[in-house]
Protein backbone atom coordinates (compact mmCIF):
# COMPACT_ATOMS: atom_id res chain seq x y z
CA UNK A 1 0.00 0.00 0.00
CA UNK A 2 1.50 3.15 -1.00
CA UNK A 3 1.23 6.33 1.03
CA UNK A 4 -1.40 7.67 -0.59
CA UNK A 5 -3.36 4.79 -0.23
CA UNK A 6 -2.40 4.48 3.78
CA UNK A 7 -3.28 8.01 4.38
CA UNK A 8 -6.69 7.32 2.80
CA UNK A 9 -7.59 4.36 4.78
CA UNK A 10 -6.38 5.69 8.10
CA UNK A 11 -8.78 8.63 7.23
CA UNK A 12 -11.42 6.23 6.91
CA UNK A 13 -11.02 4.42 9.84
CA UNK A 14 -10.88 7.21 12.00
CA UNK A 15 -14.15 8.53 10.43
CA UNK A 16 -15.40 5.15 11.13
CA UNK A 17 -14.93 5.62 14.94
CA UNK A 18 -17.14 8.35 15.10
CA UNK A 19 -19.89 7.26 13.20
CA UNK A 20 -22.09 7.68 15.92
CA UNK A 21 -21.02 11.77 16.03
CA UNK A 22 -22.33 11.66 12.25
CA UNK A 23 -25.61 10.00 13.15
CA UNK A 24 -24.34 6.72 10.24
CA UNK A 25 -24.22 3.50 11.20
CA UNK A 26 -22.22 0.66 10.23
CA UNK A 27 -24.07 -0.35 7.24
CA UNK A 28 -24.22 2.57 5.39
CA UNK A 29 -20.46 2.71 5.83
CA UNK A 30 -20.24 -0.40 4.72
CA UNK A 31 -22.09 0.52 1.65
CA UNK A 32 -21.21 3.62 0.52
CA UNK A 33 -18.03 4.73 1.88
CA UNK A 34 -15.55 2.07 2.27
CA UNK A 35 -15.63 2.16 -1.76
CA UNK A 36 -14.26 5.58 -2.02
CA UNK A 37 -10.85 5.70 -3.50
CA UNK A 38 -8.07 8.80 -4.09
CA UNK A 39 -7.63 9.04 -7.75
CA UNK A 40 -5.54 12.51 -8.37
CA UNK A 41 -4.01 15.22 -6.14
CA UNK A 42 -3.17 18.04 -8.43
CA UNK A 43 -2.23 20.97 -5.97
CA UNK A 44 -4.49 21.11 -3.02
CA UNK A 45 -7.41 19.51 -4.47
CA UNK A 46 -7.72 16.02 -4.02
CA UNK A 47 -10.30 13.98 -6.52
CA UNK A 48 -12.26 10.85 -5.07
CA UNK A 49 -13.72 9.00 -6.70
CA UNK A 50 -17.57 6.99 -5.86
CA UNK A 51 -19.30 4.11 -8.24
CA UNK A 52 -22.85 6.05 -8.56
CA UNK A 53 -24.81 9.29 -8.40
CA UNK A 54 -26.98 8.09 -6.08
CA UNK A 55 -23.84 6.87 -3.24
CA UNK A 56 -22.56 10.43 -4.39
CA UNK A 57 -25.37 12.05 -2.82
CA UNK A 58 -25.25 9.45 0.71
CA UNK A 59 -21.54 10.80 1.50
CA UNK A 60 -21.35 14.11 0.10
CA UNK A 61 -22.95 16.00 3.32
CA UNK A 62 -20.01 13.97 5.55
CA UNK A 63 -17.10 15.21 2.91
CA UNK A 64 -16.30 18.32 5.46
CA UNK A 65 -16.03 16.01 8.04
CA UNK A 66 -13.74 13.58 5.54
CA UNK A 67 -11.60 16.72 4.62
CA UNK A 68 -11.05 17.73 8.18
CA UNK A 69 -9.68 14.26 9.39
CA UNK A 70 -7.88 13.74 6.33
CA UNK A 71 -5.75 17.45 6.88
CA UNK A 72 -5.27 15.78 10.30
CA UNK A 73 -3.75 13.35 8.99
CA UNK A 74 -1.57 14.21 6.37
CA UNK A 75 -0.89 17.57 8.08
CA UNK A 76 -2.00 19.37 4.93
CA UNK A 77 -4.38 21.61 3.48
CA UNK A 78 -6.39 19.73 1.11
CA UNK A 79 -9.26 20.58 -0.56
CA UNK A 80 -11.45 16.98 -1.38
CA UNK A 81 -13.48 17.01 -4.42
CA UNK A 82 -16.22 13.97 -4.63
CA UNK A 83 -17.15 12.91 -8.13
CA UNK A 84 -18.65 9.47 -9.73
CA UNK A 85 -15.69 7.33 -11.32
CA UNK A 86 -17.78 8.18 -14.80
CA UNK A 87 -17.30 11.87 -14.35
CA UNK A 88 -13.75 11.71 -13.34
CA UNK A 89 -13.27 9.37 -16.66
CA UNK A 90 -14.90 12.32 -18.70
CA UNK A 91 -12.76 15.34 -17.41
CA UNK A 92 -9.65 13.65 -16.56
CA UNK A 93 -8.76 14.45 -20.08
CA UNK A 94 -9.98 17.59 -19.66
CA UNK A 95 -7.93 18.36 -16.42
CA UNK A 96 -5.01 17.45 -17.94
CA UNK A 97 -5.44 20.32 -20.61
CA UNK A 98 -6.87 22.46 -17.86
CA UNK A 99 -3.19 22.36 -16.10
CA UNK A 100 -2.28 24.41 -19.11
CA UNK A 101 -4.75 27.06 -18.58
CA UNK A 102 -3.70 30.56 -19.81
CA UNK A 103 -3.15 33.15 -17.60
CA UNK A 104 -4.25 36.10 -18.98
CA UNK A 105 -1.48 38.33 -17.34
CA UNK A 106 -0.31 41.55 -19.79
CA UNK A 107 3.31 40.57 -19.69
CA UNK A 108 3.94 44.70 -20.22
CA UNK A 109 2.58 45.39 -16.77
CA UNK A 110 5.13 44.80 -14.59
CA UNK A 111 6.93 46.27 -11.06
CA UNK A 112 9.58 48.05 -13.18
CA UNK A 113 7.76 50.17 -15.13
CA UNK A 114 5.18 50.98 -12.54
CA UNK A 115 6.12 54.43 -11.11
CA UNK A 116 6.11 54.80 -6.91
CA UNK A 117 4.80 57.75 -5.31
CA UNK A 118 3.16 59.25 -2.19
CA UNK A 119 -0.29 58.34 -4.14
CA UNK A 120 0.69 54.35 -4.64
CA UNK A 121 3.07 53.78 -2.20
CA UNK A 122 1.71 51.38 0.34
CA UNK A 123 -0.51 49.65 -2.75
CA UNK A 124 3.12 48.54 -4.57
CA UNK A 125 4.40 47.87 -1.46
CA UNK A 126 1.65 45.38 -0.60
CA UNK A 127 1.23 44.05 -3.92
CA UNK A 128 4.97 43.71 -4.16
CA UNK A 129 4.73 41.82 -1.09
CA UNK A 130 2.25 39.10 -1.87
CA UNK A 131 4.26 39.01 -4.78
CA UNK A 132 7.28 37.39 -3.15
CA UNK A 133 5.39 35.51 -0.38
CA UNK A 134 2.16 34.67 -1.77
CA UNK A 135 -0.40 33.51 0.60
CA UNK A 136 1.40 33.98 3.64
CA UNK A 137 0.20 37.30 5.05
CA UNK A 138 -1.42 39.22 3.33
CA UNK A 139 -4.98 37.39 1.80
CA UNK A 140 -6.92 38.87 0.32
CA UNK A 141 -5.46 41.35 -0.25
CA UNK A 142 -7.46 44.85 -1.75
CA UNK A 143 -6.61 47.45 -3.87
CA UNK A 144 -9.18 50.30 -4.45
CA UNK A 145 -9.24 53.20 -6.19
CA UNK A 146 -10.71 55.40 -8.87
CA UNK A 147 -10.78 54.08 -12.77
CA UNK A 148 -7.13 54.57 -14.54
CA UNK A 149 -4.92 54.55 -11.41
CA UNK A 150 -3.06 51.60 -11.63
CA UNK A 151 -5.00 48.37 -10.31
CA UNK A 152 -4.77 46.43 -13.10
CA UNK A 153 -1.19 47.32 -13.31
CA UNK A 154 -0.46 46.22 -10.02
CA UNK A 155 -2.57 42.63 -10.72
CA UNK A 156 -0.73 42.03 -13.82
CA UNK A 157 2.64 42.83 -11.93
CA UNK A 158 1.72 40.54 -9.04
CA UNK A 159 1.39 37.43 -11.42
CA UNK A 160 4.33 38.42 -13.70
CA UNK A 161 6.65 38.33 -10.50
CA UNK A 162 5.33 35.69 -9.18
CA UNK A 163 5.57 33.58 -11.86
CA UNK A 164 9.09 34.74 -13.21
CA UNK A 165 10.35 33.59 -8.78
CA UNK A 166 8.42 30.30 -9.69
CA UNK A 167 7.34 29.06 -13.38
CA UNK A 168 5.29 26.36 -12.17
CA UNK A 169 3.08 28.34 -9.60
CA UNK A 170 -0.57 28.26 -11.08
CA UNK A 171 -1.82 32.30 -11.14
CA UNK A 172 -4.42 33.51 -12.77
CA UNK A 173 -6.03 37.09 -13.70
CA UNK A 174 -9.42 37.63 -14.27
CA UNK A 175 -12.23 40.46 -15.02
CA UNK A 176 -15.19 39.68 -12.02
CA UNK A 177 -17.36 40.51 -15.34
CA UNK A 178 -15.24 37.24 -17.09
CA UNK A 179 -15.38 34.95 -13.83
CA UNK A 180 -19.45 35.63 -14.09
CA UNK A 181 -19.31 34.81 -17.99
CA UNK A 182 -17.36 31.93 -17.52
CA UNK A 183 -19.22 30.47 -14.25
CA UNK A 184 -23.02 31.12 -16.74
CA UNK A 185 -21.44 29.39 -20.11
CA UNK A 186 -19.95 26.39 -17.70
CA UNK A 187 -23.07 25.86 -16.30
CA UNK A 188 -24.73 25.72 -19.52
CA UNK A 189 -22.26 23.58 -21.42
CA UNK A 190 -22.69 21.22 -17.77
CA UNK A 191 -18.71 22.13 -17.08
CA UNK A 192 -19.09 22.86 -13.39
CA UNK A 193 -16.45 20.25 -12.19
CA UNK A 194 -13.54 21.78 -14.69
CA UNK A 195 -14.77 25.54 -13.61
CA UNK A 196 -14.48 24.59 -9.89
CA UNK A 197 -11.10 22.58 -10.59
CA UNK A 198 -9.27 25.41 -12.40
CA UNK A 199 -10.07 27.67 -10.02
CA UNK A 200 -9.37 25.84 -7.13
CA UNK A 201 -6.32 24.81 -8.18
CA UNK A 202 -4.91 28.48 -8.21
CA UNK A 203 -1.96 29.72 -5.79
CA UNK A 204 -2.90 33.36 -7.06
CA UNK A 205 -6.04 34.43 -8.18
CA UNK A 206 -6.21 37.91 -9.50
CA UNK A 207 -9.63 39.29 -9.83
CA UNK A 208 -10.14 42.53 -11.25
CA UNK A 209 -13.28 44.82 -10.72
CA UNK A 210 -14.77 43.33 -8.06
CA UNK A 211 -17.66 45.26 -8.51
CA UNK A 212 -19.39 44.07 -11.22
CA UNK A 213 -19.92 40.57 -9.51
CA UNK A 214 -22.12 42.93 -6.65
CA UNK A 215 -25.86 41.79 -7.05
CA UNK A 216 -25.01 38.44 -9.58
CA UNK A 217 -26.19 35.93 -6.42
CA UNK A 218 -25.42 32.88 -7.82
CA UNK A 219 -22.08 33.74 -9.41
CA UNK A 220 -21.27 35.18 -5.97
CA UNK A 221 -22.17 32.11 -4.31
CA UNK A 222 -19.69 30.20 -6.33
CA UNK A 223 -16.96 32.62 -6.02
CA UNK A 224 -17.84 32.50 -2.15
CA UNK A 225 -16.72 28.74 -2.02
CA UNK A 226 -13.90 29.13 -4.38
CA UNK A 227 -12.68 32.23 -2.49
CA UNK A 228 -13.00 30.43 0.93
CA UNK A 229 -11.60 27.30 -0.18
CA UNK A 230 -8.09 29.11 -1.65
CA UNK A 231 -7.96 31.28 2.03
CA UNK A 232 -8.21 28.11 3.60
CA UNK A 233 -5.84 26.68 1.88
CA UNK A 234 -2.69 29.45 2.04
CA UNK A 235 -3.77 30.57 -1.26
CA UNK A 236 -3.14 34.31 -2.57
CA UNK A 237 -5.75 36.20 -3.67
CA UNK A 238 -5.88 39.72 -4.73
CA UNK A 239 -9.34 41.93 -5.56
CA UNK A 240 -9.30 45.26 -7.44
CA UNK A 241 -12.40 47.64 -6.94
CA UNK A 242 -13.37 51.22 -7.69
CA UNK A 243 -14.81 51.05 -3.85
CA UNK A 244 -13.92 49.80 -0.40
CA UNK A 245 -15.45 46.78 0.29
CA UNK A 246 -17.95 48.49 2.49
CA UNK A 247 -18.73 50.87 0.00
CA UNK A 248 -19.62 47.79 -2.46
CA UNK A 249 -23.70 48.66 -3.21
CA UNK A 250 -25.50 45.11 -3.49
CA UNK A 251 -22.51 42.87 -3.09
CA UNK A 252 -23.67 40.22 -0.02
CA UNK A 253 -22.20 41.05 3.28
CA UNK A 254 -20.62 37.81 3.51
CA UNK A 255 -18.38 38.77 0.81
CA UNK A 256 -17.99 41.88 2.09
CA UNK A 257 -16.77 40.71 5.12
CA UNK A 258 -14.50 38.20 3.65
CA UNK A 259 -13.10 41.00 1.07
CA UNK A 260 -12.48 43.34 4.97
CA UNK A 261 -10.72 40.34 6.62
CA UNK A 262 -7.05 40.86 4.67
CA UNK A 263 -5.71 43.82 4.21
CA UNK A 264 -7.09 46.25 2.26
CA UNK A 265 -4.98 49.65 0.50
CA UNK A 266 -6.18 52.39 -2.27
CA UNK A 267 -4.28 54.33 -4.46
CA UNK A 268 -4.85 57.97 -4.52
CA UNK A 269 -4.65 60.53 -7.75
CA UNK A 270 -0.95 61.30 -8.93
CA UNK A 271 0.90 64.17 -6.80
CA UNK A 272 2.32 66.61 -9.08
CA UNK A 273 5.77 65.08 -8.73
CA UNK A 274 4.53 61.56 -9.48
CA UNK A 275 2.76 62.40 -12.64
CA UNK A 276 5.90 63.64 -14.06
CA UNK A 277 7.62 60.69 -13.09
CA UNK A 278 5.01 58.92 -14.89
CA UNK A 279 5.24 61.01 -17.94
CA UNK A 280 8.77 60.33 -18.08
CA UNK A 281 9.00 56.70 -17.67
CA UNK A 282 6.25 56.45 -20.38
CA UNK A 283 8.39 58.56 -22.51
CA UNK A 284 11.07 56.21 -21.87
CA UNK A 285 8.71 53.26 -23.19
CA UNK A 286 8.00 55.22 -26.23
CA UNK A 287 11.64 55.37 -26.99
CA UNK A 288 10.91 58.82 -27.79
CA UNK A 289 14.01 60.38 -29.37
CA UNK A 290 13.64 63.87 -29.00
CA UNK A 291 13.76 66.18 -25.94
CA UNK A 292 10.49 67.35 -24.36
CA UNK A 293 11.51 70.54 -21.74
CA UNK A 294 10.58 70.57 -18.56
CA UNK A 295 7.60 72.96 -18.85
CA UNK A 296 5.93 70.68 -20.79
CA UNK A 297 5.94 67.93 -18.44
CA UNK A 298 4.93 70.70 -16.07
CA UNK A 299 1.99 71.55 -18.68
CA UNK A 300 0.61 68.08 -18.70
CA UNK A 301 1.02 66.98 -15.21
CA UNK A 302 -0.58 70.44 -14.13
CA UNK A 303 -4.14 69.98 -16.73
CA UNK A 304 -3.91 66.44 -17.34
CA UNK A 305 -3.61 64.84 -13.75
CA UNK A 306 -7.39 63.05 -13.30
CA UNK A 307 -5.69 59.91 -13.70
CA UNK A 308 -2.76 58.37 -14.99
CA UNK A 309 -4.90 57.36 -18.12
CA UNK A 310 -4.87 60.67 -18.92
CA UNK A 311 -1.86 61.77 -18.44
CA UNK A 312 -0.96 58.71 -21.02
CA UNK A 313 -3.59 59.81 -23.15
CA UNK A 314 -2.45 63.22 -23.37
CA UNK A 315 1.52 62.25 -23.98
CA UNK A 316 -0.17 59.91 -27.18
CA UNK A 317 -1.85 62.62 -28.30
CA UNK A 318 1.33 65.11 -28.21
CA UNK A 319 3.45 62.43 -29.76
CA UNK A 320 0.96 62.01 -32.60
CA UNK A 321 0.75 65.97 -32.94
CA UNK A 322 4.56 65.73 -33.51
CA UNK A 323 4.01 63.11 -36.24
CA UNK A 324 1.28 64.36 -37.98
CA UNK A 325 1.58 68.26 -38.01
CA UNK A 326 4.64 67.70 -40.39
CA UNK A 327 7.01 70.75 -38.32
CA UNK A 328 10.68 69.66 -38.64
CA UNK A 329 11.16 69.74 -34.72
CA UNK A 330 13.80 68.81 -33.27
CA UNK A 331 12.35 69.68 -29.52
CA UNK A 332 8.54 69.76 -28.06
CA UNK A 333 8.57 72.80 -26.05
CA UNK A 334 5.76 74.68 -24.44
CA UNK A 335 4.38 76.62 -27.25
CA UNK A 336 3.97 73.17 -29.34
CA UNK A 337 2.25 71.68 -26.68
CA UNK A 338 -0.44 74.75 -26.19
CA UNK A 339 -1.17 74.49 -29.85
CA UNK A 340 -1.68 70.44 -29.56
CA UNK A 341 -4.09 70.97 -26.84
CA UNK A 342 -5.55 74.31 -27.68
CA UNK A 343 -9.37 72.60 -27.74
CA UNK A 344 -9.20 70.81 -24.58
CA UNK A 345 -6.19 72.27 -21.76
CA UNK A 346 -8.86 74.70 -20.37
CA UNK A 347 -11.11 71.91 -18.93
CA UNK A 348 -10.06 71.59 -15.66
CA UNK A 349 -11.15 75.48 -15.09
CA UNK A 350 -14.14 74.56 -16.47
CA UNK A 351 -15.10 71.93 -14.33
CA UNK A 352 -18.91 72.33 -12.58
CA UNK A 353 -19.65 72.45 -9.13
CA UNK A 354 -21.33 69.04 -8.22
CA UNK A 355 -25.04 69.85 -7.41
CA UNK A 356 -28.47 68.27 -8.40
CA UNK A 357 -29.12 71.08 -10.91
CA UNK A 358 -25.68 70.47 -12.57
CA UNK A 359 -26.13 66.67 -12.60
CA UNK A 360 -29.64 67.35 -14.16
CA UNK A 361 -28.41 69.50 -16.76
CA UNK A 362 -25.83 67.75 -17.70
CA UNK A 363 -27.18 64.50 -18.25
CA UNK A 364 -29.86 66.65 -20.20
CA UNK A 365 -27.29 68.12 -22.45
CA UNK A 366 -25.85 65.19 -22.90
CA UNK A 367 -29.39 63.35 -24.40
CA UNK A 368 -30.45 66.42 -26.25
CA UNK A 369 -33.08 67.25 -23.30
CA UNK A 370 -33.97 69.75 -21.73
CA UNK A 371 -33.83 69.82 -17.62
CA UNK A 372 -37.92 70.94 -17.91
CA UNK A 373 -38.24 67.05 -19.42
CA UNK A 374 -36.04 65.43 -16.94
CA UNK A 375 -38.10 67.04 -14.53
CA UNK A 376 -41.45 65.84 -15.95
CA UNK A 377 -43.57 63.32 -15.88
CA UNK A 378 -43.15 62.11 -19.68
CA UNK A 379 -42.96 58.82 -19.81
CA UNK A 380 -41.49 59.08 -23.42
CA UNK A 381 -38.70 56.35 -22.94
CA UNK A 382 -35.91 58.74 -23.88
CA UNK A 383 -36.84 61.12 -21.04
CA UNK A 384 -37.71 57.85 -18.46
CA UNK A 385 -33.49 56.41 -19.41
CA UNK A 386 -32.02 60.03 -18.74
CA UNK A 387 -34.26 61.13 -15.72
CA UNK A 388 -32.80 57.47 -14.24
CA UNK A 389 -29.18 58.20 -14.90
CA UNK A 390 -29.49 61.91 -13.66
CA UNK A 391 -31.30 60.35 -9.92
CA UNK A 392 -28.51 57.46 -10.10
CA UNK A 393 -25.55 60.14 -10.36
CA UNK A 394 -26.93 62.20 -7.69
CA UNK A 395 -27.69 59.31 -5.35
CA UNK A 396 -23.87 58.56 -6.36
CA UNK A 397 -21.67 61.15 -6.15
CA UNK A 398 -23.47 63.90 -3.96
CA UNK A 399 -22.80 62.65 -0.40
CA UNK A 400 -25.34 61.92 1.96
CA UNK A 401 -28.40 62.53 -0.05
CA UNK A 402 -31.42 60.73 0.93
CA UNK A 403 -33.99 58.93 -1.95
CA UNK A 404 -37.07 61.09 -0.43
CA UNK A 405 -34.94 64.59 -0.92
CA UNK A 406 -33.68 63.17 -4.81
CA UNK A 407 -37.40 62.29 -5.22
CA UNK A 408 -38.32 65.76 -4.00
CA UNK A 409 -35.79 66.92 -6.13
CA UNK A 410 -37.20 65.27 -9.60
CA UNK A 411 -40.37 66.97 -9.51
CA UNK A 412 -41.67 65.51 -6.38
CA UNK A 413 -41.81 62.15 -6.78
CA UNK A 414 -41.85 58.93 -4.28
CA UNK A 415 -38.49 58.29 -2.42
CA UNK A 416 -39.30 54.52 -3.57
CA UNK A 417 -39.50 55.67 -7.47
CA UNK A 418 -36.23 56.94 -6.97
CA UNK A 419 -34.59 53.54 -5.26
CA UNK A 420 -36.10 51.67 -8.29
CA UNK A 421 -34.47 53.98 -10.66
CA UNK A 422 -31.46 53.26 -9.24
CA UNK A 423 -31.61 49.76 -8.95
CA UNK A 424 -32.45 49.66 -12.73
CA UNK A 425 -29.30 51.95 -13.76
CA UNK A 426 -27.19 49.71 -11.65
CA UNK A 427 -28.73 46.63 -13.18
CA UNK A 428 -28.05 47.97 -16.52
CA UNK A 429 -24.62 48.78 -15.23
CA UNK A 430 -23.50 45.66 -15.02
CA UNK A 431 -25.37 43.93 -18.22
CA UNK A 432 -24.32 47.11 -21.12
CA UNK A 433 -21.19 48.31 -21.94
CA UNK A 434 -22.24 50.66 -24.00
CA UNK A 435 -24.86 51.96 -21.16
CA UNK A 436 -21.64 52.04 -19.04
CA UNK A 437 -19.37 54.17 -20.99
CA UNK A 438 -22.22 56.59 -21.46
CA UNK A 439 -22.33 57.08 -18.00
CA UNK A 440 -18.60 57.16 -17.33
CA UNK A 441 -18.57 59.73 -19.91
CA UNK A 442 -21.14 62.12 -18.24
CA UNK A 443 -19.20 61.57 -14.84
CA UNK A 444 -15.95 62.59 -16.42
CA UNK A 445 -17.89 65.70 -17.22
CA UNK A 446 -19.15 66.54 -13.88
CA UNK A 447 -16.11 65.40 -11.84
N1 LIG B 1 2.23 54.21 -11.15
C1 LIG B 1 2.16 53.93 -12.45
N2 LIG B 1 3.27 53.84 -13.19
C2 LIG B 1 3.20 53.60 -14.51
N3 LIG B 1 2.07 53.41 -15.18
C3 LIG B 1 0.93 53.47 -14.50
C4 LIG B 1 0.90 53.73 -13.09
N4 LIG B 1 -0.38 53.73 -12.67
C5 LIG B 1 -1.12 53.48 -13.76
N5 LIG B 1 -0.35 53.32 -14.84
C6 LIG B 1 -0.82 53.08 -16.23
O1 LIG B 1 -2.06 53.76 -16.37
C7 LIG B 1 -2.95 53.02 -17.18
C8 LIG B 1 -4.22 52.76 -16.41
O2 LIG B 1 -3.90 51.92 -15.31
P1 LIG B 1 -4.83 50.68 -14.89
O3 LIG B 1 -5.51 50.10 -16.08
O4 LIG B 1 -3.98 49.75 -14.09
O5 LIG B 1 -5.89 51.44 -14.00
P2 LIG B 1 -7.10 50.86 -13.15
O6 LIG B 1 -7.00 51.50 -11.81
O7 LIG B 1 -7.11 49.37 -13.21
O8 LIG B 1 -8.34 51.44 -13.94
P3 LIG B 1 -9.84 50.87 -14.06
O9 LIG B 1 -10.45 50.99 -12.69
O10 LIG B 1 -10.49 51.78 -15.05
O11 LIG B 1 -9.76 49.45 -14.52
C9 LIG B 1 -2.22 51.73 -17.56
O12 LIG B 1 -1.65 51.90 -18.83
C10 LIG B 1 -1.12 51.63 -16.51
O13 LIG B 1 0.01 50.94 -17.00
Amino acid sequence: MNNLDMNWQKTLSLFQGKLDDYGLDKITFDSFFTTLEIKDIVGSVVTITIDTKWSLDVVEPYLTHLQEIYNTVTNGHYQLHLMTEEDFQKSHVHQEHLLQFDDHLNPDLTFDNFVIGNSNRIAQNASLAVAMKPGVSYSPLFIHSNSGLGKTHLLNAIGNYAKKRDPSIHVLFTTSENFVNEYIQSLANHSMDEFNYKYRQMDILLIDDIQFMATKESSSEIFFNIFNTLISNKKQIVITSDKPPRDLKGMESRLVSRFSSGLTVSIDTPEFETAKAILRKKIEIENVDYPITEEVLDFIATHFNTDVRELEGSLKRLLFYKLICGKKLDIIDLNFALEAFSDSYSQPAQKKELTVSNIKKCVADYYNLTVAQINSKSRTSSIIVARHIAMYLVRELIEDISFIQIGHEFGGRDHSTVMKACHKVQQKLEKDMNYRQAIQDIKKKLV
